[in-house]
């Protein structure tokens, strides 16, 4: 494998249970040390996809290659090439943490003149030290976490598959989990799925949203925002009719457009948002025209930032309506 050849190669991956398409004709790259989120509603197939990734269950059709290997006719280089920490953690709930590192060391094949000092380490990166001695069945959600996060990462494997990293986890936790993910940064692949999308936003470069087993977006967080929900938006608390606003705003700016009103309060005052296709900040001309103009009263204004959530929201809706639109009419 090249220095630039992607991590992992995923090339129109199908799955099929019974009839079911869990995964439909999923593409995507992800580069050498990139950490990429991977997110979805529950049921788009995230699990599923990860799972055909570690090689835990065959895809129906597609080809997958991690490292320049093809996951599903070299298992045994595979093995070694991914550390997988799967939705639930499942881990034995009578070993030690300790032992029970030592014993998947092992089983991964690592030197045992290695695998002292590799796992001191990880005890200290994971903050496990103070339970190296406990039963893992004993320990607390966080705590299991992050022996799942240690025992994925133990080998030292180029990519890292996580699914669920920080789900049930105190804030104070999901923090702890946020650090070490940063850590790999550079230096693993790694592909997480959450449903906490702040998490995912702080953590990942670049995000992969599917729904209904398909790529619904795909990009960094940033350049998500800008291409699905347009360049900026703001929002107005405002009272006045709708059509005067929208000649209102098309008079400062072409792209300037009411994306959604609310309905009016007892004072005639209504939410209304706006978007705008450039970066440039409108409010000093919008607060200037709005607030000076007969037909409206204004209350409040200002820039909205937006968040991944609302980039998962739309392109899930988006989504949703491609699949729910009604063939197109022949003679239309
Ligand atoms: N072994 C299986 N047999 C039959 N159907 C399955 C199996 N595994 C998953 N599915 C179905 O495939 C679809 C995708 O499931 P998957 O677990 O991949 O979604 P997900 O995005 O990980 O969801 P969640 O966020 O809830 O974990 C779901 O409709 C699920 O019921």
């Amino acid at each position: 494998m090249s220095d630039s050849s992607p991590a992992i190669v995923v090339d129109n991956l199908v799955k099929t249970f019974a009839g079911m398409t869990a995964v439909n004709h999923i593409s995507f790259n992800v580069a050498q040390g990139e950490i990429l989120g991977f997110l979805g509603p529950n049921g788009a197939g995230k699990s599923t996809t990860m799972r055909i990734l570690t090689g835990f269950l065959p895809a129906t059709s597609g080809n997958v290659q991690i490292c320049g290997h093809s996951v599903a006719s070299e298992t045994g280089a595979i093995k070694r090439l991914i550390g997988y920490m799967p939705e639930n953690n499942p881990l034995p709930e009578d070993m030690r943490v300790v032992e029970y590192l030592y014993y998947r060391g092992r089983l991964k094949e690592m030197p045992r003149s290695k695998l002292g000092a590799r796992i001191d380490e990880l005890l200290e990166l994971c903050d496990l030290k103070r339970v190296r001695h406990r039963i893992i069945g004993k320990l607390s959600k966080g705590f299991r976490q992050r022996v799942g996060i240690a025992e994925a990462i133990l080998a030292e494997p180029p990519v890292i598959i996580m699914d669920e990293p920080t789900i049930g986890l105190d804030p104070h936790q999901i923090l702890i989990v946020r650090d070490l993910i940063a850590r790999l940064r550079g230096r693993m692949t790694v592909i997480i799925s959450s449903h906490i999308l702040p998490e995912i936003e702080m953590t990942c470069d670049r995000v992969l949203i599917i729904n209904q087993g398909r790529v619904v977006a795909a990009g960094e967080p940033a350049a998500l925002k800008r291409e699905i929900l347009g360049r900026s938006r703001y929002q107005l608390d405002l009272a006045g009719e709708s059509a005067d606003l929208a000649a209102a705003l098309a008079a400062i700016d072409p792209s300037l457009q009411i994306i959604s009103e609310g309905s009016p309060d007892q004072d005639g005052f209504r939410a209304f948002e706006l978007s705008v296709e450039h970066d440039s900040d409108c409010s000093e001309v919008l607060l200037k025209t709005l607030a000076t103009d007969d037909r409206f009263r204004l209350r409040g204004l200002s820039r909205a930032q937006p968040t991944l959530e609302d980039v998962f929201l739309a392109a899930t809706k988006r989504s949703w309506d491609i699949v729910d639109r009604p063939a197109a009419d022949p003679k239309s």
